[in-house]
C-alpha cells in the first residue's frame, strides 16, 4: 500500500490578503485551486485548516468517520458563547438532539403544519400592511416572518408578538455583530477585543432576558406541552438525570439560532432569484395559482408546490447558508492517500461542494431542474443540511416552511426588488447577500386574506 502523503499547501500569500478584502473572491480562489483535492490552507503561523470538499471525502469526516471528526474550534468557539457547548461530546447535547427530533418527526410536523401556515398568512398580512406603496428591508422582514413562523413551535404561548419581534432583532445582532471577525480570525483569543464584540455582548444578554423567564415559569408550572422547552424541561437521561437551566436555555437558543439565520438568508436569496430570473418566477407563479389559487396555502397543498420545492433546493444548492462546517481532528487520520493530523482543524464547505464542476454541471447556472424527480446523485454533493451525527433535523420542516411562505407570499403578491442590489452572497455566521436588500409587494390582484 502507497505511504500516506501530505496535503498540498495553500499559502496564505496566495489569499490571505483578497480573504480580508473580499471573503467570497477568496474562497472561490481557493476552491479553483484546490479543485476537489484535499489541501492545507496556510493562514497564520500553525494554523493551518485542511479543506475537503469531494463529496467521498466528505462523506468519511461526516458520516464514516463522524467520531474522529469533533464539532469544536473555529466557527463553533464563537458560536458556543451564544448556543452552549455544540459538540457532540458533551452527554447534554443527546438528550437536546432526542427533543428535537421527536419535535421534529414527520407525523408531528404534520400535527402543526396548519397552524404555522396560519401564522405565515397573518404575518405576510401585517407585511402588506408596510410593504405595498414603499419598499422594506427584506432581511428584516424576513426575520420578522420567519420567527413569526416558528415560535409557537419552539415556545408554545409562553411568549407574546412583541417579545418574539425583539429576539428575532437581538438575536440577529448576536449572530452578525463579532462573528464575522471572530470567524475569520479564529486564532485571536477572545479577552483581545475584536469589532462588534461588545454590541455580541449586549444582545446575549438581551436573550437570556427574554428566554431564562420563560425557563424558570415552565419548570414551575410544569411542563406538559408539546413545544421544545417543555420537551427540554421533561428530557431524561438512562439514569432519570434532567437538564439543568442553563442547558435548557442553551437547547432553546441553539434551536432558534439553527432555524431562524438559516431560513431568513434563504429567503432574501429567492426574492432576489425570482427578480432576476422572470422565466423560473413565470413557472412558479403558474404552479401556485393551480394548487393554491385564492385559498390559504396548508399542508394539503404542499405534495402539488413540486416546481416551488425544486427552486427551494437550488437556491440552497447556490447560496448554501451554512458555507462551512468546521470540524477538530481527534486522531491521525487517512483520508484517499492524503495524511489528516490529529488536533488539526478540517473545513467541510458546502459553498465549494456545490460549485464543484464534475459534481453540478455548470455550477453557476440557476437552474431548479437539477433537483428534478428521478434526478440523482451522489448522498454527500448537497450538503446545504450536512450528514451523518450532526445532520440537520429542521431540513423537512424547512423545505415545508419555505413552500409556504412562497405559497402565501406569491399567491397575492409580487416581490419588486428596489434599486438593483448584487446578487453576490457575502460570508458570516451564515451566507447572507452583500448589499442589504429592499423589496415592495406588488398586488396580484387575486384575494385579500381574512384569517
Ligand atoms: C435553510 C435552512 C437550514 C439550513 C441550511 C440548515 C443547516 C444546518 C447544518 C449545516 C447543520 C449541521 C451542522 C454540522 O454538521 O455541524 C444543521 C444542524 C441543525 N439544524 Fe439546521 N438548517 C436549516 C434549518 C433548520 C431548521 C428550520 C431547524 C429547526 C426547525 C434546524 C435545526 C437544526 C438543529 C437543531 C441542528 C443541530 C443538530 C445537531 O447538533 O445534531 N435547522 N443545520
Amino acid at each position: 500500500m502507497p505511504r500516506p502523503r501530505d496535503a498540498k499547501t495553500i499559502s496564505s500569500f496566495r489569499f490571505l490578503p483578497a480573504l480580508l478584502r473580499d471573503p467570497v473572491q477568496a474562497t472561490d480562489e481557493v476552491g479553483r485551486i484546490s479543485d476537489g483535492d484535499i489541501v492545507r490552507l496556510g493562514v497564520v503561523g500553525p494554523f493551518r485548516p485542511y479543506l475537503v470538499t469531494h463529496p467521498d471525502h466528505v462523506q468519511h469526516v461526516l458520516r464514516d468517520h463522524a467520531d474522529n471528526y469533533r464539532r469544536e474550534g473555529l466557527l463553533w468557539k464563537p458560536l458556543s458563547r451564544l448556543v452552549g457547548e455544540p459538540s457532540g461530546a458533551d452527554p447534554a447535547w443527546a438528550l437536546k438532539k432526542g427533543a428535537y427530533q421527536a419535535m421534529f418527526s414527520g407525523p408531528n410536523i404534520a400535527s402543526f403544519t396548519d397552524d404555522v401556515a396560519r401564522a405565515i398568512v397573518e404575518a405576510v398580512d401585517e407585511l402588506a400592511d408596510r410593504a405595498v406603496d414603499r419598499p422594506v428591508d427584506a432581511a428584516d422582514e424576513m426575520t420578522r416572518l420567519v420567527y413569526r413562523a416558528i415560535t409557537r413551535v419552539i415556545v408554545g404561548d409562553k411568549m407574546p408578538l412583541d417579545q418574539i419581534d425583539e429576539l428575532g432583532r437581538v438575536l440577529a445582532t448576536a449572530t452578525t455583530s463579532s462573528f464575522r471577525s471572530r470567524m475569520l480570525l479564529p486564532f485571536v483569543p477572545f479577552w483581545v477585543p475584536l469589532p462588534g464584540d461588545r454590541a455580541f455582548r449586549r444582545a446575549v444578554q438581551a436573550v437570556d432576558d427574554l428566554i431564562f423567564p420563560i425557563v424558570r415559569d415552565s419548570r414551575r408550572r410544569g411542563a406538559d406541552g408539546g413545544d421544545i422547552v417543555s420537551r427540554l424541561i421533561r428530557a431524561r437521561d438512562e439514569n432519570g438525570n434532567g437538564l439543568d437551566e442553563q442547558n435548557i436555555r442553551d437547547g432553546v437558543v441553539a434551536l432558534f439560532v439553527a432555524a431562524t439565520e438559516t431560513s431568513v438568508s434563504i429567503l432574501s436569496f429567492l426574492w432576489m432569484v425570482l427578480d432576476s430570473r422572470p422565466d423560473i418566477a413565470a413557472k412558479l407563479y403558474a404552479e401556485i395559482d393551480r394548487v393554491v389559487g385564492t385559498d390559504h396555502p396548508r399542508r394539503a397543498h404542499l405534495s402539488e408546490l413540486r416546481y416551488a420545492k425544486m427552486v427551494t433546493q437550488e437556491v440552497l444548492r447556490l447560496y448554501s447558508p451554512g458555507w462551512i462546517i468546521p470540524r477538530t481532528v481527534v486522531a491521525d487520520d487517512v483520508i484517499d492517500g492524503v495524511r489528516i493530523r490529529k488536533g488539526s482543524i478540517l473545513v467541510i464547505s458546502p459553498y465549494l461542494t456545490h460549485r464543484l464542476a464534475d459534481v453540478w454541471p455548470d455550477p453557476r447556472v440557476f437552474d431548479p431542474e437539477r433537483f428534478a424527480p428521478g434526478q440523482s446523485r451522489h448522498r454527500f454533493a448537497f450538503l446545504t443540511f450536512s450528514g451523518g451525527p450532526h445532520q440537520c433535523v429542521g431540513s423537512y420542516f424547512f423545505t415545508i416552511e419555505a413552500q409556504l411562505i412562497m405559497a402565501a407570499m406569491l399567491s397575492r403578491f409580487e416581490p419588486v426588488i428596489h434599486g438593483s442590489p448584487s446578487i453576490e452572497p457575502r460570508l458570516g455566521l451564515t451566507l447572507k447577500p452583500s448589499e442589504r436588500i429592499q423589496f415592495l409587494l406588488r398586488p396580484r390582484g387575486r384575494v385579500t386574506s381574512n384569517v
